[in-house]
C-alpha cells in the first residue's frame, strides 16, 4: 500500500499494464490509481479493455508488461494472495451449475478460514432477494440471479479491493438497490471499489472517479459530476468517438 498527495491509501495502483493475447492488444499501457472508500466506474465501448484489466487485477491472468499492485502485492510475485484479498465479481462465469448459492458461499468460508460466517452469508442472500433459492443449484437460475450471487461471493469475506465486472447487468431494480448498498459498505469499511458498466447513470450514482478506456487506452479520468445527466452522456458519447 502507498499514499497519494493527500492521507488517501492507495488501493490498486497500475503503471504502464499491457496485456497481449497473441496479436491482439486487449491493453494498451494503462495507468490507474483507486483509494480506500472510493469508487471507481471502469467505462469504454465493447472490447475496450475493462474485463481484462479487471481479470488482471483478480489474479486471474497475468499482465505482459507493467506493474500491477493490489492492496500492497504486486500481481505478478504473489497472484494467489492478490485472488484471497480481492473479491471478484466475473462479467461472466464463476458459479458452480451443481452448486446451491449456500454450497458457494460454504466454500469461500472453508477457502479463506472465517468463522462464524453463516448469519453474514444469510443476511447478503436476503438482502439479494435470493434466501428462497439458497438450497437451489444454480444450474437453473436466470441470468438476473446468477449477476445477484456473484455479487454476493464477491463481498462476502469484505475485501480491501471489491471488483465488480457488469454488475448491474440485467439486475432488477431491488438487485440494483442491494449491489448500490453493497459498494456503499465497502466504501465505508476502507475498501477501494472498481466497477465496470455500460450503465453510465447507475456508474455515477455508485463511483466518485471514472476512467474511460478506449481501444485498451485510458482517454479520460473524470470525477463522477462531469458524466452525470444529459451534459454527462453527450461528455461520454465525446470520448468515444
Ligand atoms: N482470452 C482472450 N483471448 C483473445 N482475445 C481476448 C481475450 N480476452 C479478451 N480479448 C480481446 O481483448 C479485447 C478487450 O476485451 P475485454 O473483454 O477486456 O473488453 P471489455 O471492455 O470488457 O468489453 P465488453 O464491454 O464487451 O465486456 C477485445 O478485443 C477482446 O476480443
Amino acid at each position: 500500500m502507498s499514499s497519494s498527495g493527500g492521507n488517501e491509501i492507495e488501493r490498486i495502483h497500475i503503471r504502464g499494464l499491457w496485456v497481449r493475447f497473441g496479436s491482439v492488444e486487449a491493453v494498451r499501457g494503462i495507468d490507474i490509481s483507486a483509494y480506500a472508500g472510493r469508487a471507481t466506474a471502469l467505462l469504454g465501448r465493447n472490447g475496450a479493455g475493462k474485463s481484462t484489466t479487471m481479470r488482471v487485477l483478480a489474479g486471474v491472468i497475468p499482465p505482459t508488461e507493467g506493474e500491477v499492485v493490489v492492496d500492497g502485492v504486486d500481481v505478478r510475485h504473489d497472484p494467489l494472495t492478490v485472488k484471497r484479498s480481492t473479491g471478484f465479481c466475473p462479467d461472466v462465469g464463476g458459479l458452480v451449475p451443481r452448486a446451491t448459492p449456500w454450497e458457494h458461499l460454504q466454500l469461500a468460508a472453508r477457502l479463506r478460514r472465517m468463522q462464524g460466517w453463516e448469519l453474514r452469508a444469510q443476511d447478503l442472500l436476503e438482502r439479494f432477494d435470493l434466501g428462497a433459492a439458497a438450497h437451489r443449484v444454480t444450474g437453473g437460475f436466470s441470468h438476473g440471479m446468477g449477476r445477484r450471487l456473484s455479487v454476493v461471493l464477491a463481498a462476502f469475506h469484505e475485501p480491501s479491493v471489491l471488483l465488480l465486472d457488469e454488475p448491474f447487468d440485467g439486475v432488477d431494480p431491488l438487485g440494483v438497490e442491494a449491489t448500490q448498498r453493497v459498494i456503499s459498505d465497502a466504501k465505508d469499511r476502507g475498501a477501494a471499489v472498481l466497477v465496470s458498466t455500460h450503465l453510465r447513470d447507475l456508474a455515477m450514482e455508485a463511483c466518485e472517479d471514472a476512467l474511460v478506456l478506449r481501444g485498451g487506452s485510458a482517454v479520460a479520468a473524470l470525477g463522477s459530476e462531469d458524466l452525470v445527466g444529459e451534459d454527462g452522456a453527450r461528455a461520454y458519447r465525446a470520448l468515444l468517438d
